[in-house]
């Protein structure tokens, strides 16, 4: 498996292995990992995981579980089973669900990185409330990311509007994964809390998720360039 150095994780938001494999096969494992998402993965099961592991790829498995404790440290410890290098869960399932999550990988000796997703980049103040949160975006993250580290996990997805001020709360080894990246060629589709790569890392990302920009590019590995580009 290349273990890179890159930032970039790539979503594979598609419906078929084939066509996930296509892209993959247009990318290149030393430069960026992937991320197999919610379609993909109800589609194709464990065999996209082996297909990209095959191919050298570190695989981000992105289920985000929201459910009871139980249920979640085990589909969590399923996930890492399966070599996965990241897996995610929603923040706001809670303390009790997100610990029971940590300590099943920590008993099992797991090293896949587990975060949680805070406030989702397609979100804003008034999508909050219709959900009886009366909070600004900001602090909602602020509150569940301070809850993530707290339960033991490695860190969050956010946007990357709000990795500053989780680097100085919750330390720059923290991690900040964060999608909503539009890069300067690139249109905003249905995200509403979004950044171009440089500013992204700028403000303590630790990782950026990258999807249509790069997988309904012409030219996908072009693409990729123009951002790695846009990051030096
Ligand atoms: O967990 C995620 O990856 C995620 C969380 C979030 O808050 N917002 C978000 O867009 N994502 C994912 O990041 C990817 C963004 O894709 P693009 O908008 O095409 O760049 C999609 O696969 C989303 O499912």
């Amino acid at each position: 498996m290349a273990v890179t150095e890159s930032p970039l994780i790539i979503a594979l938001d598609y419906p078929s292995l084939d066509a996930a494999l296509c892209m993959a096969d247009q990318l290149d494992p030393s430069r960026c990992r992937l991320k197999v998402g919610k379609e993909l993965f109800t589609r194709s099961g464990p065999a996209v995981l082996e297909a990209l592991h095959g191919r050298g790829f570190e695989v981000f498995l992105d289920l985000k579980f929201h459910d009871i404790p139980n249920t979640v440290a085990s589909a969590v410890e399923a996930a890492a089973e399966q070599g996965v290098w990241m897996v995610n869960l929603h923040a706001s399932g809670g303390r009790a669900m997100m610990e029971a999550a940590a300590a099943r990988l920590a008993q099992q000796r797991l090293t896949t990185h587990l975060i949680a997703v805070t406030v989702l980049t397609s979100m804003q103040v008034s999508d909050l409330e219709d959900v009886g949160v009366f909070s600004a975006v900001s602090d909602q993250v602020t509150r569940l990311a301070q809850l993530a580290k707290q339960s033991g996990l490695h860190g969050v997805v956010c946007s990357a509007q709000e990795a500053t001020q989780l680097a100085s709360l919750c330390g720059d080894e923290f991690l900040k994964v964060t999608p909503g990246i539009r890069p300067a060629f690139a249109a905003a589709n249905d995200q509403q809390r979004i950044m171009t790569p440089r500013d992204a890392m700028q403000a303590g990302s630790t990782h950026l998720v990258v999807g249509r920009p790069v997988t309904q590019a012409e030219h996908p590995m072009d693409a990729l360039k123009a951002i790695e580009q846009e990051l030096v």
